[in-house]
Formats: structure tokens, sequence, C-alpha cells
């Protein structure tokens, strides 16, 4: 049965270049979210940008799948970096997603870690292999790790620092881990790509600002050219 993919953002930045690639748009509201239903090279396509943050992007994945009947998402949006490898602009695919802000220590668990979940979340392989393949043939740099996900804006090193170093973590962002969670108890294959916009550092408000609307299309026309490999 062909597939109907979801694409999903947090920002409106995120899915604008995505928008006028889509054929047949009719645009629906539901639970305070527009949903872009379309195609593009024939495939079914939804998209939609959640809003910041776990919860809101939590509602938008599941809406994507049980609203919209969506049977694999991608993600496409920005993040910061945490490793040194990632400058402004890189793109990085998550093999796995965290929450750094999720906190039951006090009863002697790991950092992102409640009973009956899994720190790290992985991704579907089939996907991060067809990213492999666009960038190949793109002749494009892409940067496989773990992404860590909080509902905070993270611009100081040292938080930064400690959020690498207790996930193994390569970049982080703010909805990624949801997106994760929603999918694998769904059994929907999901993919999560960033170009990146900041350094999760001191400078991180301005070079968000001045880098979202560059890094963000960087993500959509890589997520999109994935489309008719799927
Ligand atoms: C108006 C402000 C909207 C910030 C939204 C940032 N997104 C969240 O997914 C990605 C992101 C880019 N850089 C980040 C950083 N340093 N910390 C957290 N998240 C991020």
């Amino acid at each position: 049965m062909p597939k109907k993919i979801a694409i999903m953002g947090a920002m409106p930045e995120e899915i604008a270049p995505l928008l006028d690639k889509l054929d047949n748009v009719t645009t629906s509201v539901y639970a305070c979210n527009t949903y872009y239903e379309g195609t593009y090279r024939g495939k079914e396509i939804v998209v939609a940008y959640s809003k910041i943050g776990k919860v809101f992007a939590t509602l938008t994945a599941t809406m994507l799948i049980e609203k919209f009947g969506c049977d694999l998402l991608l993600f496409s949006g920005v993040a910061g970096a945490i490793s040194d490898e990632l400058a402004i602009g890189d793109l990085i695919i998550a093999d796995g997603l965290c929450q750094h802000d999720l906190d039951i220590t006090a009863f002697g668990h790991p950092h992102g870690y409640v009973p009956e979940g899994e720190v790290c979340i992985p991704t579907d392989v089939t996907l991060r292999n067809i990213a492999k393949e666009v960038a190949n043939e793109k002749g494009l740099k892409l940067k496989e790790g773990i992404i860590a996900t909080g509902d905070q804006f993270v611009a100081n090193s040292e938080r930064k620092e400690w959020i690498g170093e207790t996930f193994k973590a390569h970049a982080l962002e703010m909805e990624g881990a949801s997106v994760a969670v929603v999918c694998s108890s769904m059994g929907v294959p999901f993919f999560i790509m960033r170009a990146i916009s900041d350094s999760a550092d001191m400078d991180a408000g301005f070079d968000f600002d001045a880098f979202l609307e560059s890094s963000a299309k960087t993500s959509a026309d890589f997520v999109i050219s994935m489309v008719e490999k799927i």
C-alpha cells in the first residue's frame, strides 16, 4: 500500500521551504495546528509545524499519525551544535534521541530515564540509509549522532557540555525526542534531520536569529529530496 508521508517541523520557517513544493494542497486546522495535505512527485504528503517544545511536538506527531493516517514521519528543522565538528549550516541525522531535561535521578535512575521508558530511542535504519544515499548523490556531508531534546533553548556552554557528556549527544533541540516516543510507541518509522543554526553557547540567540532561515532551508531541501526514494 502506498505510504502517506508526514513531514514535520517545529516552526513555520522550518516547513515554509516545503509548502511551495507540494501540489494539490488542501489545508485543515485541527487541535490548533494547520495541516497541509498534498502530493510531491506522486507521493502523498502531510506537512505541519508543531510549535516549539516537547508538548506541542507530541500533539502534532500524534495527529499526523492518528488523524491523518501517516505511516512514516520525517522531521526537518534546525538545532544547536554540541560537537565541535558541527558548524552552522551542517546537517545531522539522529541515530538516537534522548530527553536531557527528564530527571528522576533522586530515585537513583539515570538522567533521561523513567520506568518503562528508555533513555535513547533509536531511529529507523532504512530511512537513515536513504539519507546517506541522497548525501552521496548530492556530495553533501552528513553527520550522524545522538540528538538531545529538552524544553529549553540552550545558550550556555556549561549546560551544553553537560548535555554532551551525559548523553553522548552531538546536537540539541526541543522536539525530536517527543517525535521519537510517539513514532516508536505507534510503530511508525521516523527520521529526524536538523541543520545547525547555532552552537548552544552565549552567542546562540544571535546566531539562531541570523541562521534560522538558511539552515531550515538546508534541512528541508534535503528531506524533500529523500521522498522520491521512499
Ligand atoms: C524563538 C526561539 C525558538 C527556538 C527554537 C529552537 N529549535 C527548537 O527545536 C531548535 C534549536 C536551535 N538551536 C537550539 C538551541 N541552542 N537550544 C534548543 N533548541 C535549539
